[in-house]
């Protein structure tokens, strides 16, 4: 059997079913990368908010047919590079918080003959919460079992290659081919100020995702806003919520808002952008609210990762390693 490079696709995961909100909730809370709850009570607090808060975002699954595409969408995602990497890589799925788990995709990975890892986030800005959060996963997961022990690579975040970018742009065009007189309003997941405050490079990363993205539409007024804030600490601002207010009170009548934190759909994007902030906008006065949808396998996106995965196995090529 010829010797593949195993390349880990990591994203969060959800809920497959209304009954696994609440254990899918309970894994997030339980993780003290993404919510720093005191260890000794870490696990009853968890078990207590994701009681909690299933109830309150039920509604939402129920809106999106009773479960996250997050496992398609990903699953789909990995199809696609596989093809593009061909023979001698063996793509899989590693979840954060919802099957399939890391256990089950080293599980997949080692049925082949395997001489090293590409550990390969969708989360295109690096967070301590997300990305690094997975990374603290695989390296617990693959040390606890008797995997051969084979070199690891991990890519921090892609945030600015050129090739993500250009799917970004391309993506945009094609589903607003008339931009011009639009408003551009980016949004990404919110982070706890805390967490920016330590160091992690999100917010800079983001930022610059949208300035590089803005290169490609010249004259367009743009903004960026952060969605999805979770609990009492404070988060990072603007809201995007309170963004699309302030746009409506201003006169903005042709508004397109464009994730950027994400690469596939789920709740925030079905849920919160399209029915929440799209009532919003409407009842005060926008005409024309357009959602851009996420890259999910857009061929140049698909491209984009092959290039990173490739590039990664050249280290003189690989600035984006580090984030
Ligand atoms: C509790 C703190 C949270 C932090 C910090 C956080 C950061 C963070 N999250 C994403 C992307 C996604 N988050 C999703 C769901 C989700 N996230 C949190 C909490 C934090 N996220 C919760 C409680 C949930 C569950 C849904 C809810 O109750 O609101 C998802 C969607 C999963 C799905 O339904 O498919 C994504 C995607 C990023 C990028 C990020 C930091 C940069
Ligand atoms: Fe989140
Ligand atoms: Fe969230």
């Amino acid at each position: 059997m010829e010797s593949k490079t195993g390349v880990v696709l990591l994203n969060m995961g959800g809920p497959d079913s209304l009954e696994a909100i609440q254990p899918f909730l309970y894994n997030l809370f339980s993780d003290h990368d993404i919510i720093r709850i005191p260890r000794p009570i870490q696990k009853p607090v968890a078990w207590l908010i994701s009681r909690i808060r299933a109830k309150k975002t039920r509604h939402y699954y129920e809106v999106m047919g009773g479960k996250s595409p997050q496992r398609e969408q990903t699953e789909e995602q990995a199809k696609e590079l596989q093809k593009l990497l061909g023979e001698g890589y063996r793509v899989v799925v590693a979840m954060r918080y919802w099957h399939p788990f890391t256990e089950e995709a080293l599980k997949e990975l080692f049925k082949e003959d395997i001489e090293r890892i590409v550990l390969l986030p969708m989360y295109p800005q690096f967070s301590t919460t997300t990305t690094g959060s997975s990374f603290n996963e695989f390296y617990r997961v693959y040390q606890r079992r008797n995997y051969p022990q084979v070199p690891v690579l991990e890519i921090r975040s892609y945030h600015n290659h050129p090739e993500y970018i250009r799917a970004m742009v391309e993506n945009i065009k094609e589903n607003l081919p008339n931009w011009k007189g639009f408003f551009f309003l980016f949004t990404a997941h919110s982070l706890p100020i805390y967490v920016i405050e330590e160091g992690d490079p999100y917010k800079e990363q983001t930022e610059e995702t949208v300035r590089l993205i803005m290169e490609h539409f010249p004259g367009v007024e743009h903004a960026l806003g952060y969605q999805s804030k979770v609990g009492p600490v404070k988060w990072l601002e603007p809201m995007t919520d309170k963004l699309i207010e302030e746009l409506a009170r201003k006169g903005v009548k042709n508004l397109c808002v464009i994730p950027v934190s994400f690469v596939c759909e789920h709740s925030e994007t079905l849920y919160e952008l399209d029915v929440q902030y799209r009532q919003l906008a409407e009842s005060l006065g926008v005409d024309n609210f357009v959602r851009i949808p996420t890259l999910r396998t857009h061929p140049t996106f698909i491209k984009a990762l092959r290039d990173i995965v490739e590039s990664s196995l050249k280290p003189e090529q690989s600035s984006f390693l580090t984030s």
